[in-house]
C-alpha cells in the first residue's frame, strides 16, 4: 500500500489516476469515497456534507469503514490511498483496523498560491471549491496533515515529489535599481503533470 498526500490541490489524485494507468493499483480516493458516501443516502451523508463543506475532518471510523469496503470490494492487494490519513488518529485508527503499513508515502509538496490557483480553476463543482472553504482546508492540511508528514518522515518512508522547478538567474547590474550591484533571483514555476509523474514513475519503479 502506498499514500498520497499533499495539500488541497496538490495533485494527489491527479498523479494517482497516472499510476493506475502505468501500474497494477487500484486508486482509493478518502475524499471521493466520502462524497460517494453523501450521493448513496446514507444516514451519515448530511454529517459528512456540512464536514466537507467546513473543510473538516470527518471522523476516522467511517473514513476507515469506507476505505476498508473498499480495498476488500476491489478484488487487489496494490492500492494507492489518496487523501488519508489526514491527522494522526485516522492514521492510527486505519493501522489498528486495516493492520497495514504504507511501503511508501508520496508527498505533493505545493505552495498555498499554486494550490489557490489550481482549485479555483478547477471546475468539477465541488462545494468545497471555494476561496472561504480552501483557507480552512490548507488550515487544517497545516496543523493536523503536515504532523502526519512529519511523523511518515521520521519512518524514512517519506518521498517528497518535486511540484515546481526552481532556478536562479541574475540579473545584470544595468536592469536593477543600483547600477553597482547584479540582483540573484529565485523562480519558481509550476511543473507540469506529465513531468511530476516522472518523478513518480520512477518512485514505483524502483520501490514497488
Ligand atoms: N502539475 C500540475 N500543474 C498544473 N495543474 C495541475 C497539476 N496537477 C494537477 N493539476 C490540476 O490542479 C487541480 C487539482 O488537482 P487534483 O484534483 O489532482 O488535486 P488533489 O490534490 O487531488 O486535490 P484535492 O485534495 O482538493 O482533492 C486539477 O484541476 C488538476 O487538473
Ligand atoms: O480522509 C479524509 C479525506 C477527506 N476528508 C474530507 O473530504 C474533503 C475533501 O477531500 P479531498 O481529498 O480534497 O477530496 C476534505 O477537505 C475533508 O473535509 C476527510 O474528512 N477525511
Ligand atoms: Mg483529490
Amino acid at each position: 500500500m502506498v499514500l498520497s498526500l499533499g495539500g488541497p490541490g496538490s495533485g494527489k489524485g491527479t498523479q494517482c489516476a497516472n499510476v493506475v494507468q502505468h501500474f497494477s493499483y487500484t486508486h482509493l480516493s478518502a475524499g471521493d469515497l466520502l462524497r460517494a458516501e453523501i450521493r448513496s443516502g446514507s444516514e451519515f451523508g448530511a454529517m459528512i456534507q456540512g464536514m466537507i463543506a467546513e473543510g473538516r475532518i470527518v471522523p476516522s471510523e467511517i473514513t476507515v469503514k469506507l476505505l476498508c469496503k473498499a480495498m476488500e470490494e476491489s478484488g487487489n492487494d496494490r492500492f494507492i490511498i489518496d487523501g488519508f490519513p489526514r491527522n494522526e488518529e485516522n492514521r492510527i485508527v486505519f493501522e489498528n483496523v486495516a493492520k497495514i503499513e504504507p511501503a511508501f508515502v508520496l508527498f505533493f509538496d505545493c505552495p498555498e498560491e499554486e494550490l489557490e490557483k489550481r482549485i479555483m480553476n478547477r471546475n468539477q463543482g465541488r462545494e468545497d471549491d471555494n476561496l472561504e472553504t480552501i483557507k480552512k482546508r490548507f488550515k487544517v492540511f497545516v496543523e493536523s496533515t503536515l504532523p502526519i508528514v512529519s511523523y511518515y518522515e521520521s519512518k524514512g518512508k517519506l518521498r517528497k515529489v518535486r511540484v515546481q522547478f526552481s532556478s536562479m538567474i541574475i540579473l545584470p547590474s544595468h536592469v536593477v535599481p543600483d547600477p553597482l550591484v547584479c540582483c540573484l533571483l529565485k523562480i519558481n514555476a509550476a511543473k507540469p503533470s506529465e513531468e511530476v509523474f516522472e518523478e513518480v514513475k520512477y518512485l514505483f519503479a524502483s520501490e514497488t
